[in-house]
């Protein structure tokens, strides 16, 4: 190894095994990944003990960022009056999205249960911290929103550990982006993020429940997947 190379490397204590996981290991990763579902249904009002909350908080918070800005927060929210607020909010943009739709595929809109926000014992607001930071910060000078992004890699560790915790974990994002900021308390600089609504489950849909209801199907890996050897998958550039 070069001189240089050798006075820069970081202290070797501090780099862990690299090597694959054990094949348990490996499976319980692949598992969390393709069991998690989203959660509109099928809370139960079982609260969440603190330790468990704190894993996935942290695992959260272990997400990659632009530049290490580590630009989220998470709003816990458990008083009913002020999810009952959050409820009402998606109520009336949930109306005004139905008529989005036309024909039957408004009916069928109607029909879908797309959030647990007063069912779910524990609802998190998500923000991203737009100022934190600074004003340069090393990633994002060319791209602005990838604070944003990385709040939703956040998002997603959350979602996976929640899985594996027997937790489940539904989205809720039809709201204008700032209708929520009254409600928190939030500064112009603070953009909510996602909206979560959190709570133990004893199952879960074994595929997404909009496909069960043929609101929707997964695509096939290779229709989102151009390699120069295969071509572009079919749904790569799609109008
Ligand atoms: C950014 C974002 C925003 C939303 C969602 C997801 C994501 C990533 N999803 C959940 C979405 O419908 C779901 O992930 C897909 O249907 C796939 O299903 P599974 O997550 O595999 O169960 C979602 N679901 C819902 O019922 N109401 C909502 O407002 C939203 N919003």
């Amino acid at each position: 190894m070069p001189a240089a190379s050798l006075e820069t490397a970081a202290d070797p204590e501090e780099l862990p095994e690299a090597g694959p996981f054990d094949e348990v290991a490996r499976e319980a990763v692949y598992r969390a990944i393709e069991s998690r579902r989203d959660v509109r249904n099928e809370f139960l009002p079982t609260p969440i003990a603190d330790v468990v909350l704190r894993r996935l908080l942290a695992a959260a918070h272990a997400a990659p960022s632009v530049g290490l800005s580590q630009p989220w927060s998470f709003i816990l929210v458990r008083e009913p009056e002020t999810k009952r607020r959050v409820a009402e909010i998606f109520g009336r943009r949930n109306a005004e999205a139905a008529t989005m739709f036309e024909g039957e595929r408004a009916d069928a809109y109607r029909r879908l249960k797309l959030e647990g926000i007063e069912t779910a014992p524990l609802n998190i607001c998500v923000v991203c911290d737009r100022a934190r930071g600074g004003p340069v910060v090393l990633g994002r000078t060319h791209q602005r929103d990838v604070d944003l992004y990385s709040t939703v890699c956040a998002v997603q560790n959350f979602w996976l550990a929640a899985r594996a915790e027997g937790i489940g974990v539904g989205w809720v994002s039809i709201f204008e982006p700032d209708d929520l900021k009254p409600v928190f308390g939030l500064p112009h600089h603070v953009a909510v993020v996602a909206y979560l609504c959190v709570g133990h489950v004893d199952r879960l849909h074994g595929r997404p429940e909009l496909e069960a209801r043929r609101w929707g199907a997964r695509a096939p890996l290779a229709d989102v997947v151009s390699d120069e050897r295969w071509g572009a998958g079919s749904l790569l550039f799609e109008r």
